[in-house]
């Protein structure tokens, strides 16, 4: 897997206020970054911005590699079981083992579960799930530790650091320190304008 992403003198403008400048990094396959910063800092602005959600003040990004996003919003359809909801994308992403993430984010005992009626954690694991079947280089977490327990964690850090692992990329953005190797952290506070 090889992938890159860059950004350059970033500028971010919410409303009538400019909350982050002059912010650049990059990012080459096996790297984690997590973006650190107080609540309203502009931590979910910039994943949308490298997501290429949200248009920059000022600034580029560049990537190499398709992204995927797991953000507050769970794009699996809310009236399918979980296990019919995530075998939708399976067939468009042409996912080749489902069963790993199942396992991995222990979703077995969820696949009859309509997704509507699955808890905060469980939805949380469940756009991992998707994330992963996504087979994406380039991952874009927005508070990805939201609403899990402890096991939970412990499973989403080894997700990630396998992502590392096999040459993908991953940006974090979280309140929560996560345990990963080698990770690079950017405190947008750094950068507040
Ligand atoms: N559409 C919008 N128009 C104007 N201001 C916005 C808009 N969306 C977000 N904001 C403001 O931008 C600021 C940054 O929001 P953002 O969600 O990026 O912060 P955050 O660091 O992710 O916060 P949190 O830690 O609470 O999730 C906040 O003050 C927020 O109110």
């Amino acid at each position: 897997m090889q992938a890159r992403l860059a950004a350059s003198d970033l500028a971010c403008r919410r409303g009538e206020r400019l909350l982050f400048r002059a912010l650049s990094f990059e990012a080459i396959s096996g790297s984690a970054i997590h973006i650190a910063g107080a609540n309203g800092i502009g931590k979910s602005s910039l994943i949308r911005i490298l997501a290429g959600l949200l248009r920059p003040f000022a600034g580029t990004v560049e990537s190499d590699g398709a992204m995927g996003l797991v953000d507050e919003r769970l794009a699996l359809d809310q009236n399918l079981s979980l296990g019919k909801a995530l075998a939708f994308y399976e067939k468009l992403d042409g996912c080749r083992d489902p069963g790993r993430a199942f396992d991995l984010l222990q979703l077995g005992p969820l696949m009859d579960v309509p997704v509507r009626y699955l808890s905060t954690g469980q939805k949380k694991r469940a756009a991992l799930a998707r994330l992963l079947n996504g087979n994406c280089p380039i991952w874009l977490l927005d508070e990805p530790l939201n609403g899990l327990d402890a096991q939970a964690v412990a499973s989403v850090e080894t997700l990630v650091a396998q992502h590392c692992d096999t040459g993908g990329i991953a940006v974090v953005a979280s309140h929560q320190a996560m345990a990963l190797p080698d990770v690079r952290t950017i405190d947008l506070a750094e950068y507040a304008a």
